[in-house]
């Protein structure tokens, strides 16, 4: 049973505020195994990696079978049925087309002192692409890390995508041959970001680690943030609904257990202004729990995370939505578009009955890597521009150093800073001869 809750009950704010403080991925334990993993990695390398894959994933392996071999990709691109290549073929290209309008501009101007400015984009060297493997297998994710990382320009690519007991999504290793990856590990959970931030002898470091996973990859990239740069938490899936009584109970009963299926730490939540919505979609969830082939997972984190609220206005509704600041967003009822403007924070809205999340999933075009925990208050969606950095320029002109280099000096001079105030005063000094 999920939690219920009505915004004219007069424990509602407490219940809510607990709603919204739930710890479903940084629980200490989590984090504390997460560093142990790390360290061991760090000290022991390749054999770490190893002796946790085939503790966490039951693959033996050695280093010279730690990636995918040509053949070995070949083999599986070939079992591929031409139904789900077709259809993979069509979500990168969407994914492609929408990503390829995110590419930024470089900027140069000159400004009224004379002085040449602007900016240049440039992408990271080397990227690492966490796909996860373990509860699930997600091909779809191989797209939403890769493309947008080739669209910014970036040299290297390698994935890392456990393969619990030497299980192969042969979808996920052709997605990585569509999408120009370049090594493929089998290997996940922390160890693997471990290895991609930190180097073994057998596996290089990259620069930058995006990707979707589990809490144990959620708490290794927080822990390796410094080290490399990395996209977000994108941790255990949610969604949140947003009704108003106009919905059919078994789409957005179908919609709440399509992140629910997940994993049983995943969050599924239902605020609407209508009570017989709130009761029949609660009817729904159960129908199709009883048959659904994940209900075990489904079922898990709709009783221990799920939730339906019940509350007066559309109005209330946003502004719930945005304390919560979900990672996927439905706006299931009849005018979305005047909804929108309420809306603050959110990973990605979809808006209207026509627009199930599971679209946004696979084909919408949108990034589906997207920030979690209420972390969408203050990050976005995977992007071409997590795989770029900004870098600044400056040229100045004599006349410009003449205007503004006694306003640096001044500033230098406050700060006692004299060898600043001083590399601008020797400048200075030359062109008054
Ligand atoms: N936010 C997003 O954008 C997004 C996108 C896709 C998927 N997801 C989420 O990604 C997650 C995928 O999780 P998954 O489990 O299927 O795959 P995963 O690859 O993230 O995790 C599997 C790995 O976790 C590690 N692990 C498991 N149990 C462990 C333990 N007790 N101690 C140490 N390590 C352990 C293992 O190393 C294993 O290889 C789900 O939570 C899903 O909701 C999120
Ligand atoms: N809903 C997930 C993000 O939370 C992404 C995904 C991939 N495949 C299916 N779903
Ligand atoms: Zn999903």
């Amino acid at each position: 049973m999920p939690q219920v809750l009505n915004t004219r009950d007069a424990g509602f704010e407490a219940e809510f505020t607990h709603l919204l403080g739930m710890k479903r991925e940084d629980s200490p334990d989590v984090d504390a195994t997460v560093a142990g993993i790390i360290a061991d990695v760090r000290a022991r390398g390749d054999a770490a990696v190893i002796a946790l894959t085939e503790r966490f994933d039951r693959l033996a392996l050695t280093p010279e079978t730690l990636a995918f071999t040509p053949a070995e990709i070949e083999a599986h691109c070939a079992q591929v049925p031409e139904g789900e290549r077709v259809a993979l073929e069509l979500a990168a290209e969407r994914i492609r087309a929408y990503h390829e309008r995110q590419k930024p501009e470089d900027a140069r101007w000159e400004d009224a002192s004379g002085a040449s400015l602007g900016w240049r984009w440039s992408a990271v060297a080397a990227a690492g692409l966490y796909v996860p493997g373990g509860l699930a297998s997600y091909p779809s994710s191989v797209l939403m890390n890769a493309i947008p990382a080739k669209v910014a320009g970036v040299e290297r690519l390698v994935i890392a995508c456990p393969t619990p007991g030497g299980a192969v999504n042969p979808l996920v290793v052709l997605a990585a041959k569509i999408s120009g990856v370049d090594t493929i590990y089998r290997i996940g959970g922390a160890q693997a970001i471990a290895a991609l931030a930190y180097g073994t002898a057998t596996i290089a470091p990259v620069d930058k680690i995006t990707g979707p996973g589990n809490a144990f990859v959620a708490a290794a990239k927080r822990r390796v943030f410094g080290k490399v740069g990395i996209d977000m938490i994108a941790g255990p899936s949610e969604i949140l609904v947003i009704g108003d009584g106009t919905g059919d109970p078994d789409w957005i009963a179908l919609d709440l257990l399509s992140q629910a299926e997940h994993d049983q730490v995943a969050q599924s939540i239902l605020i609407t202004t209508s009570q017989a919505e709130a009761e029949a979609v609660m009817a729904a969830v159960d129908r199709h729990l009883a048959v659904l082939e994940r209900r075990e997972i489904a079922g898990a984190s709709w009783r221990d995370y799920g939730a339906v609220v019940v509350c007066e206005t559309l109005e209330q509704a946003a502004e719930l939505s945005n304390r919560v600041a979900p990672e996927h967003l439905e706006l299931c009822v009849d005018d979305p578009e005047a909804l929108l403007g309420a809306i603050r924070h959110a990973g990605a809205i979809f808006l209207g009955h026509w627009t199930p999340e599971a679209i946004g999933d696979y084909v919408g075009g949108p990034n589906h890597v997207l920030p979690t925990a209420r972390s969408a208050r203050f990050s976005s969606g995977l992007s071409v521009l997590d795989f770029m950095k900004r870098t600044t320029l400056a040229k100045m002109t004599p006349e410009a150093l003449r205007a503004i280099g006694p306003a640096a000096e001044t500033l230098a001079i406050s700060e006692s800073l004299q060898a600043h105030g001083l590399s601008v005063r020797a400048r200075l000094d030359k062109l008054n001869g």
